[in-house]
């Protein structure tokens, strides 16, 4: 089992490469939910993700019905990370098979998402702030998760 990013119909390609890039350079693998705003054979997209392209563990998922009932099937918690939650992302425990799902650039995910997460976190911004991008909040959250991880394999004495 491994930790997942899951992207919500992304619209940026150069968004999504760079998330393919750190997924396959942090050893998570990736989920985008269709209709995506952009081609995969999109050069933005090559540019930003490189030959990390090749090697990111990507799976593309037919519509949100489709990656839901895979969800399920697998059993995993589907964590939000949306800027109308409450819940800092550092006070929530992730676990190792968790999805951390993440919204399209240009309007977040619907109401009927929001309500069937697990959890919804919020990474706190100062008054007045709208949202980070896309890319940047995967990067915090993806680098909080492997920070706990670690920290549970040392307690364990696996690392
Ligand atoms: C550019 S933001 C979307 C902005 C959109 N207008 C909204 O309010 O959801 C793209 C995605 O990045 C994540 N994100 C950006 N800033 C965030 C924050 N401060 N806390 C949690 N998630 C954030 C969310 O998953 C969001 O759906």
């Amino acid at each position: 089992m491994e930790l997942r990013i899951a992207l919500y119909q992304p619209d940026i390609p150069g968004n999504t490469g760079t998330i393919l890039r750190l997924a396959a350079c942090l050893g998570f693998a990736v989920d985008i939910i269709e209709p995506a705003g952009f081609d995969v054979s999109d050069r933005s997209l090559k540019r930003a993700g490189m030959d990390y392209l090749e090697q990111a563990a990507l799976t593309r998922h037919a519509d949100w019905q489709h990656f839901d009932e895979w969800r399920k099937n697998t059993s995993r918690r589907l964590v939000l990370l949306s800027t109308k939650a409450a819940i800092p992302y550092t006070d929530y425990q992730f676990q190792e098979n968790d999805i951390l799902l993440f919204g399209r650039e240009s309007a977040g995910v619907p109401d009927t998402v929001q309500d069937i997460a697990d959890a919804r976190l919020l990474i706190p911004m100062v008054p007045g702030a709208r949202s980070l991008n896309l890319a940047v909040s995967v990067a915090m959250t993806a680098g909080e998760a492997l920070r706990q991880r670690s920290l549970t394999y040392r307690r364990n004495g696996v690392m």
